[in-house]
């Protein structure tokens, strides 16, 4: 990989929340890497860190919450990469907000959230091309239609004049989607954007996010739980447990050599056509409160391999045990991808 290839880092992401019963570590030590024009994944189930994880890369974490590590964006300016560590931002500065919503863009599981219900939708997304893109009103309002276009909505001038309530669910993600790109971001971050829509909606806005990656070359975090999306949108994925990376790979080598025991257990719960059982593996118990853990590693108390002695004495490092394929298990470096086996081909 060319290192101009990369256009953000997070490095040793450290993301602490500092409540009254003690230290809640939301992201602990995540490093990821997003490539220009790729997607990467973050999955894991509720509780992982995933929502926060985001938040720490635009610095909208809640006031309770530190980040440290860093966050390395890359910049292209006048043919040169400047490196920006978004963790010495203040995070409501003129410098962070002027690459939120500009480079950096998020999509979020509920619209409401991205919009204010007292102003057209029109007036929202222009503002947010005045603020990053041009002083010029009429010009900010052609780009705003003419996004909203692009998005898929059906005659965009009328619906710029509408209020996020009088569109339905699917029209409102669409509108969002255009604002998270009316100002062209680099990077886009999808939290969970389709889990509130039904299934011919969420197929077609995953298939717009994949077309305007496409078109426009931008890079993709998506964020979700459910990894049939995984498989269709990403190029690599991070698996995150307990605030962890515990598996970081690209998609293939996720889907038929996944190593670490939380990923096959994740894949063990998806339905597939071949599975013969029609009952699925749901993994036990849940993800843990991520405040005065145990040494060891995080899934000891859920891992139907774990070992007494062995998986619970000290904190486990994330391994590359193959280039590019990072894993975070102790029982791993003995096996081979074969033996470890893919949880599908048995079925
Ligand atoms: N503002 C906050 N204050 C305190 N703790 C928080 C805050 N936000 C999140 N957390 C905690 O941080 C941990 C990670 O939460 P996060 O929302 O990132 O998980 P998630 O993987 O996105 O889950 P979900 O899929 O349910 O959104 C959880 O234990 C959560 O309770």
């Amino acid at each position: 990989m060319k290192p101009d290839n990369v256009i953000l880092e997070a490095k040793n992401l450290r993301t602490y929340f500092h409540l009254d019963e003690g230290i809640l570590k939301a992201v602990d030590g995540v490093d990821l890497t997003i490539k220009e024009g790729k997607t990467l994944g973050i999955v894991g189930e509720s509780g992982s860190g995933k929502s926060v994880t985001s938040q720490s890369l635009l610095r909208i974490v809640p006031n309770t919450g530190t980040v440290e590590g860093e966050i390395l964006l890359h910049q292209r300016k006048n043919g040169k990469t400047e490196v920006l560590n978004l963790v010495d931002l203040a995070p409501h500065g003129k410098e962070i907000r002027a690459i939120r919503g500009g480079e950096i863009s998020m999509i979020f599981q509920e619209p409401m959230k991205a919009f204010s219900p007292i102003h057209t939708i029109g007036n929202q997304i222009t503002e947010a091309i005045l603020l990053h893109n041009t002083q010029d009103p009429a010009e900010a309002k052609g780009i705003a239609i003419d996004t909203l276009r692009k998005v898929g909505m059906s005659n965009p001038e009328q619906r710029f004049n509408e209020f996020p309530h009088q569109l339905s669910g699917g029209m409102r993600q669409r509108a969002m989607i255009a604002m998270a790109l009316a100002c062209n971001p680099s990077i886009l971050i999808a939290d969970e954007p389709t889990t509130a829509l039904d299934v011919t909606v969420q197929a077609q806005v995953l298939q717009l996010i994949n077309d305007l990656k496409e078109k426009n070359g931008t890079s993709v975090i998506f964020i979700t739980h459910d990894l049939g999306v995984i498989a269709e949108m990403c190029d690599e994925v991070a698996v995150l447990y307990l605030g962890k990376v515990v598996e970081y790979t690209d998609v293939d080598t996720l889907f038929y050599g996944a190593l670490h025991p939380y990923t096959q257990a994740l894949l063990h719960s998806i339905p597939t056509v071949t599975k013969r059982s029609s009952r699925l593996d749901s993994i036990e118990g849940t993800v843990p409160y991520p405040m005065n853990l145990p040494r060891g590693c995080g899934f000891y108390s859920r891992c139907k391999l774990a070992k007494a002695g062995v998986c619970n004495v000290e904190d486990v490092p994330l391994v590359e045990v193959s280039t590019g394929h990072h894993v975070r298990c102790l029982l791993v470096d003995k096996k081979e991808p074969e033996e470890a086996g893919c949880p599908h081909a048995e079925q």
